[in-house]
């Protein structure tokens, strides 16, 4: 309204104040007269008419501004209902889009669209394809999932690094276009998902909008694009279900899915198969085990269970039937970014061409994991030590909603093809995760230091 009121000299409240309210004598509003049968002052008739002429001309003013915002949004803005109302085309865009994508690299280097890029693992990625010279593009919706103010913190360390992201829905085909029109990307990493195995109990359709709509929506794009990119995207570990074979190979079933999330997931695998055996995209699928580290999720187990223990509030651990522990293949963030780019790198090109296959392509999965299940109880232990803390546990039989009794990874396969070889034990993980959380979580700085010296001086348990 002060704004306003800077423009046309009165604001709405103003206007509103002069003509609404009979019989208020408001000296500083303009000439008045005197009105014989009344026995008072009132404001003169021309005044009345002027403020009328001016709020209506506002109002018009008004309409005229948003009807002419409307219909640029039209042009150039998603549409898509799951989206926000956001702004894409125009030189200024392109600029921005073309700097980012651009290859510093001489040898081999590759232009890639990362889909998540202010997820987790897109950040990481990001920064490393990046950092070793190639161009990187980022697109992430910043749902509300969870925190948004983490994924814009995100955003900003990406910027220091020079990656732009576009802000919008993987399910916006006129923006992927929009994108492929300008940057012939060599490469997807396709990471934009609707993460989490228990949260599909709560918001199911989430699942089949992100993860089997947005697929096709990337895949359509990319089976279109000339050239066509390769994709390399992620799957995940829940696909084998309730397997009892261990550890989990890329060669067993995985038909028994036990969540949505995983049946998404599965969905994707079979859908990557018809867009490979129709369309000649290249697609390698990377089945990810339960990633951790700094900027982490704060979704997933160990990132609320550092906060839960800090905060001395209780924090549940599931157990499995008869007491038996529940366990994951916790795997590192580095690790995971080291099979992504490994993937990348080996991905031969897609052979489509306008739209149609040209010869067979190269279609692939692969499991990046640890290799070595820890314990849910023995990841509390650690924290346990790492934060100076005893947490309070509270033991709770695994409720049926779509988790697994334990993960493992067999990594033969990622070993040979992607040179993919996890480094990183989970008390290491763990504690460059605590170190960052302390820090971003602006703990006091002597807290910080405390934390630091015990954890240089802590042993490993796992
Ligand atoms: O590998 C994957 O493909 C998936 O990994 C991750 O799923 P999960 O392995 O289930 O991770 P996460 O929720 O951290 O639970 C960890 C452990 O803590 C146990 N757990 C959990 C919550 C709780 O309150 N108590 C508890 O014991 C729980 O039973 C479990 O044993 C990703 O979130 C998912 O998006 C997907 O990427």
């Amino acid at each position: 309204m002060s704004q306003l009121k800077d423009v046309f000299g009165f604001s709405f409240g103003d206007a509103a104040e002069s003509v609404c309210v009979p019989g208020k004598l408001k000296s500083e509003k303009g000439p008045l007269y005197y009105h014989p049968s009344r026995q008072s002052f009132l404001r003169s008739p021309l005044s009345k008419l002027l403020v009328w002429i001016l709020f209506l001309l506002f109002v018009v003013l008004l309409f005229r501004h948003f009807s002419r915002s409307a219909s640029v949004s039209m042009a150039s803005f998603s549409s898509n209902s799951h989206s926000r109302v956001i702004r894409y085309g125009g030189s200024g865009w392109e600029k921005k889009v073309r700097k980012s994508a651009h290859i510093r690299r001489e040898l081999d280097g590759i232009s890639v669209l990362v889909t998540g890029a202010a997820g987790f693992v897109g950040t990481h990625c990001s920064i490393a394809l990046k950092k070793r010279g190639d161009g990187v593009v980022g697109l992430d919706s910043f749902n509300d999932y969870y925190d948004p103010g983490l994924k814009q913190a995100r955003r900003n360390l990406l910027e220091r690094s020079g990656v732009f992201i576009v802000e919008g829905d993987i399910n916006d085909q006129e923006l992927l276009q929009n994108l492929f029109d300008v940057i012939a990307f060599t490469h997807v990493l396709h990471l934009a998902a609707q993460a989490g195995v228990r949260y599909a109990m709560k918001n199911p359709k989430s699942y089949v909008h992100s993860n089997v709509a947005g697929l096709i929506s990337i895949f359509e794009a990319a089976k279109s694009a000339s050239p066509q990119p390769a994709i390399v995207w992620a799957s995940s570990s829940s696909v084998y279900g309730l397997n009892k074979k261990t550890p989990f190979s890329e060669f067993d079933r995985t038909d028994r899915p036990a969540s949505l999330y995983a049946a998404t997931k599965k969905a994707g695998e079979e859908i990557a198969h018809v867009y490979n055996n129709i369309y000649g995209l290249s697609i390698t699928g990377l089945r990810f085990f339960t990633v951790y580290g700094p900027w982490g999720r704060p979704d997933m187990a160990y990132f609320f269970f550092t906060r839960d223990i800090l905060r001395r509030k209780p924090i549940t651990i599931f157990e499995g039937p008869n007491h038996s522990t529940v366990a994951r293949d916790f795997t590192y963030i580095d690790d995971v970014v080291s099979g992504c780019l490994g993937a990348l790198d080996t991905a031969e090109k897609s052979t489509g061409k306008n739209g149609k296959k040209q010869e067979p392509a190269q279609l692939r999965v692969f499991n990046l994991g640890n290799t070595s299940p820890v314990p849910v109880s023995d990841l509390v232990g650690i924290l346990e030590s790492l934060l100076m803390v005893k947490a309070d546990r509270k033991l709770m039989k695994m409720p049926r909603n779509g988790d697994v009794p334990y993960t493992h990874a067999n990594i033969s396969l990622a070993r040979t093809e992607l040179g993919y070889n996890p480094t990183t034990d989970l008390h290491t993980g763990l504690k460059k995760f605590v170190r960052w959380y302390l820090e971003y979580y602006s703990f006091p700085k002597a807290f910080q230091k405390k934390i630091k010296r015990n954890s240089r001086g802590s042993k490993k348990t796992n």
